[in-house]
C-alpha cells in the first residue's frame, strides 16, 4: 500500500506550524515532510515529532533568499560556498530529526548562464553533499519543477534529473518525483514512474489544476496510486498540496491508505 506523509508547509495551515504535527498524527498520518525547519530549533521539532509518534521523511536544504524569489543555489557556480554552508546546516537538522532525505533545489537560471555550466555545478555540489550526508544515512534528492509554479527553474524534466543522477551516481543522489509537476510538464505519469523507478527516492502529490488534494482535478489517483504500488515503490509520497478547504475535510481520498 502506498505510504503518504503530510506536508506541514501546506497542510494543516489552520494551525501554527508547531501544532501541525499533532494534527497530522490525529488525522492518521505516520510521517511528515515540510519545506524548511530553520525558523525553529531542531530540538523543538524533534520533540513535536516524538510526542506525536511521527517520522520526519524529508525537508529542504536552505534555498538562498526565498523571500526575494530565490529557489535554491545548487546549480549556481558563484554560490558554491553558500550552498555548502546551508547543506551543513540541513545535515545538522536531519541528524536531530532522524530524517533520511534532504531536498536540494538547483535554483533559477540566470540570464546568459550556460546550461552545461549549471549542470556541472549541480553535479559537483551533489557529489560533495552526498559525501557529507552518507555517514549520517541521509540521501540528497533533486526535483524537476514545472515552469508555471517556478518560472525559470533550472531543473524541469524527469529525464534531465535522471541524467544528472546517473552522472553523480544513483547510490548518492535520488529523484524527488513530484507527480504534480510531472503532470504539468510531461504527463504520462505511470509510464514515467516506471521508467525512473530505480532512481526515485521520494514522491510527492497534488492534483492539477489548482495544486489541491487528490480528487479535485484531472488525474485518476486511485489508478495511479495502485500502479505505483504494483511497480514496487516503497518510499514515502508527500502530500504537497494546498487543501481546497479545511485540511481534515479534504482527507476523504486518504481513508483507504491509513
Ligand atoms: O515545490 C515543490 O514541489 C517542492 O517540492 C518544494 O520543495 C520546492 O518548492
Ligand atoms: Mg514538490
Amino acid at each position: 500500500m502506498p505510504r503518504f506523509a503530510a506536508n506541514l508547509s501546506m497542510m494543516f495551515s489552520e494551525k501554527p506550524f508547531l501544532e501541525r504535527f499533532d494534527a497530522a498524527a490525529q488525522a492518521g498520518f505516520k510521517a511528515v515532510e515540510f519545506l524548511f525547519p530553520y525558523e525553529h530549533p531542531a530540538a523543538e521539532i524533534a520533540a513535536r515529532l516524538k510526542a506525536a509518534g511521527l517520522q520526519q521523511v524529508l525537508f529542504n536544504a536552505p534555498p538562498g533568499d526565498w523571500g526575494a524569489g530565490e529557489r535554491g543555489t545548487a546549480a549556481l557556480p558563484d554560490r558554491k560556498a553558500e550552498f555548502r554552508e546551508g547543506f551543513r546546516k540541513a545535515l545538522d537538522y536531519a541528524a536531530a530529526l532522524s530524517c533520511p532525505r534532504i531536498h536540494v533545489m538547483s535554483g533559477l537560471k540566470p540570464a546568459g548562464m550556460a546550461h552545461d555550466t549549471m549542470t556541472a555545478t549541480l553535479a559537483e555540489n551533489l557529489a560533495w553533499a552526498a559525501e557529507q550526508a552518507a555517514p549520517a544515512g541521509v540521501k540528497c534528492v533533486i526535483e524537476p519543477i514545472n515552469h508555471r509554479d517556478i518560472p525559470g527553474f533550472f531543473l524541469n524534466t524527469t529525464d534531465q534529473a535522471a541524467a544528472i543522477i546517473n552522472a553523480v551516481g544513483p547510490e548518492k543522489v535520488g529523484m524527488q518525483f513530484d507527480l504534480y509537476h510531472c503532470q504539468i510538464t510531461e504527463g504520462d505519469l505511470v509510464k514515467r514512474v516506471e521508467k525512473h523507478l530505480p532512481l526515485i527516492a521520494h514522491m510527492q502529490v497534488a492534483d492539477n489544476p489548482g495544486r489541491n488534494e487528490p480528487g479535485t482535478g484531472e488525474v485518476n489517483w486511485p489508478f495511479v496510486f495502485k500502479k505505483i504500488d504494483e511497480l514496487g515503490f516503497r518510499g514515502w509520497i508527500g502530500c504537497e498540496y494546498r487543501p481546497a478547504g479545511e485540511t481534515v475535510a479534504g482527507l476523504a481520498w486518504f481513508a483507504p491508505y491509513k
